[in-house]
């Protein structure tokens, strides 16, 4: 039989929108010959719904659109994953559910088994479990049907678990010939690459053909890559959608044929594009074309400037240089020439005046004494409220630039450099900064040279770099990273052979400036732990590690 993989991006509650994708959809399937179209995890909705859910007039909507396709999609049956109503017979009255339908006929409906609720989940907070596995049976053919997390329990395979229950294992039992999983499977490093190896496990082990259907695009701090495919029951890979964009690929289990396009080859490559896709959607979904950043001569502000053009084209972004007593003349030039390089708006906004005025203003409220971090900040908060200025007359979005090291360990402004609308770089270690603005410039000088090889400066007094205050980011980034994606402890990184007080030191900064992170505008999680929807610890707390 001939499916069509539809790997489509949904925008949360937009249900018209997401109806109209899906019929169009539906339509070039059709035009394929494929008998059946599968679409991803509450595609109807958009995933996560979040709170939309407590919504009565949200559910209505939602029926509506659910009831509207069932009616009028005529041709090859759908697969299609959307916020299901269990008329209060149950626990929570919604589901997370798979409906597969024809011609106006529903041929079955399943819900999702296990709902996931670490990390940036939260599913049994809205959805009540589905009790038992089913098979459909098409033409013969008994297929199972199963909703993401669902298959994330096979043979010790799981992302957090073990769970109650084993709902491909339940299918296999009970007969199952091919399996079908509907996703939304969000991005991170690699993600693409465990989930096509778990599936492969899942084939080899039961002997029947897959297809996972993922969603694509951005919902807020989340990027869903795509990635969706195909095996045949050896772990042969049949078909392969493209990543980090809408696609539509067929496989023909009996035949074998099917559309496969290459993976990215690098971490790098794969990274940038689905921080691209995560700005793109962030700001086209709010409503929002155009962005403007603070362009510093720095690599962080040259990175995300070189991802908001590859996400809104360069005629969207608009760069200001805003230099103070502190910036070094190079650092002006670096800004103009990246800028020139990329062919976006460029500006110079001086901030010296104001920085004195703000000072001779405060003198009386502030007194005597050297300048110390009061100063540093008044120049990054005159830097935010410039850069949100010029959001509010030309309707651009601020893009923020720090970084995951600088986030971690509070090395940033509140209300300055931390203004803005998305945190763009915010789940990008600084190291890894440098390896994305290495790939990026792989064939041609688009970063200047010379902001790669500075050493990285705030430039918010004389002479300052960040090693002034921080450890080199070499150390730093592995510390952060056993710290906070591998929940390591004290002990166990100085047992990895760093230095017990640097890590004392690291974990006491990262624990402080919880506050800092809580009131940063949203980042895009590219990592297996993001500070945000994923990450919850209390601010006012005084847990410390022990010795
Ligand atoms: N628990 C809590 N809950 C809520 N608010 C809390 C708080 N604890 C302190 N605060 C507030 O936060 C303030 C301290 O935070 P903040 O004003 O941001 O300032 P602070 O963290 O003291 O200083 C910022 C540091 O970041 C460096 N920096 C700035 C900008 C860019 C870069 C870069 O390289 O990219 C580096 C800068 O050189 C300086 O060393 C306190 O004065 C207090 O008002
Ligand atoms: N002179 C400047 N002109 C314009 N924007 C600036 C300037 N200095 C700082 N910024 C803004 O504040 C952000 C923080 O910059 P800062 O130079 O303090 O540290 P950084 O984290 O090393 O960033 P970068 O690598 O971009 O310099 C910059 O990314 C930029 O958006
Ligand atoms: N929507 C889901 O069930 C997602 C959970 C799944 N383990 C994943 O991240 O791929």
């Amino acid at each position: 039989m001939k499916i069509a993989l539809a790997q489509i991006n949904p925008t949360i509650g937009d249900l018209e929108g997401n109806v109209r994708n899906i019929r169009q959809a539906h339509e070039r399937a059709k035009e394929t010959g494929a008998e059946m179209v599968v679409f991803s995890e509450l595609v109807l909705s958009g995933y996560p719904p979040k709170d939309l859910l407590n919504k009565t007039d949200f559910l209505i909507q939602n029926r509506r659109a659910l009831d509207a396709l069932v009616q009028t999609l005529t041709g090859p049956a759908v697969v299609l994953g959307h916020v299901g109503e269990n008329n209060g017979a149950v626990g929570k009255r919604l589901t997370n559910t798979a409906t597969v339908f024809q011609n106006g006929k529903t041929l079955l409906r399943t819900d999702k088994l296990l709902l996931p609720d670490y990390d940036v989940f939260d599913e049994s907070r809205y959805f009540s479990r589905g009790e038992c596995v089913q098979l459909l049976d098409w033409n013969g053919t008994k297929v199972g049907i199963t909703v993401c997390e669902d298959m994330w329990n096979y043979a010790g395979f799981y992302d957090h678990g073990p769970y109650h229950r084993n709902p491909v294992q339940e299918l296999a039992d009970a007969g199952m010939q091919a399996l079908i999983n509907i996703s939304a499977s969000p991005y991170r490093t690699r993600r693409w690459h465990t989930r096509r190896e778990l599936a492969r496990h899942i084939v080899k082990e039961t002997g029947v053909p897959l297809v996972l259907v993922n969603q694509v695009g951005g919902n807020d701090d989340l990027v869903f890559d795509g990635h969706s495919f195909a095996l045949d029951n050896r772990g042969n890979v049949l078909a392969q959608a493209k990543g980090f964009e809408e696609d539509l690929v067929t496989v023909d289990w009996k035949t074998g044929e099917g559309t496969v396009h290459p993976a990215y080859e690098s971490e790098e490559e794969e990274m940038f594009h689905a921080l691209v896709l995560g700005v793109r959607d962030y700001l086209n979904k709010c409503g929002y074309a155009k962005a403007v950043i603070g362009l510093s001569g720095g690599i962080d502000s040259a990175v995300v400037a070189v991802l908001a053009v590859h996400a809104l084209g360069a005629d969207n972004v608009q760069g200001v240089s805003m230099p103070s007593h502190y910036t070094a003349p190079v650092s002006v030039t670096d800004a103009e020439q990246l800028a020139a390089n990329l062919g976006i708006a460029y500006s110079v906004v001086p901030i010296r005046e104001l920085f004195d005025t703000y000072k001779n203003i405060l003198a009386p409220l502030l007194g005597e004494g050297p300048e110390d971090v009061t100063e540093e900040n008044i120049q990054a908060r005159i830097r935010g409220n410039i850069l949100m200025a010029v959001s509010n007359r030309t309707g651009s979005m601020v893009l923020s630039t720090g970084n995951k090291s600088e986030m971690a360990v509070g090395y940033c402004t509140l209300y300055g450099d931390m203004a803005g609308g998305l945190a763009v770089i915010s789940d990008v270690p600084k190291m890894k900064v440098y390896q994305l603005a290495r790939w990026i410039n792989r064939n041609r000088e688009v970063i200047p040279a010379n902001i790669l090889e500075r050493p990285p400066t705030a430039e918010l007094r004389p002479n300052q770099t960040d090693q002034d205050s921080l450890p080199p980011y070499e150390v730093l980034d592995p510390i952060l990273e056993g710290y906070i994606e591998g929940y390591l402890s004290l002990q166990e990184l100085v047992k990895k052979g760093f230095d017990a007080e640097l890590v004392r030191e690291i974990i006491r900064k990262v624990d402080n400036n919880e506050y800092k992170r809580k009131q940063a505008a949203p980042g895009l999680r590219v990592t297996s732990k993001a500070f945000g929807s994923g990450r919850r610890l209390p601010i006012a707390q005084r847990y410390r590690p022990g010795e």
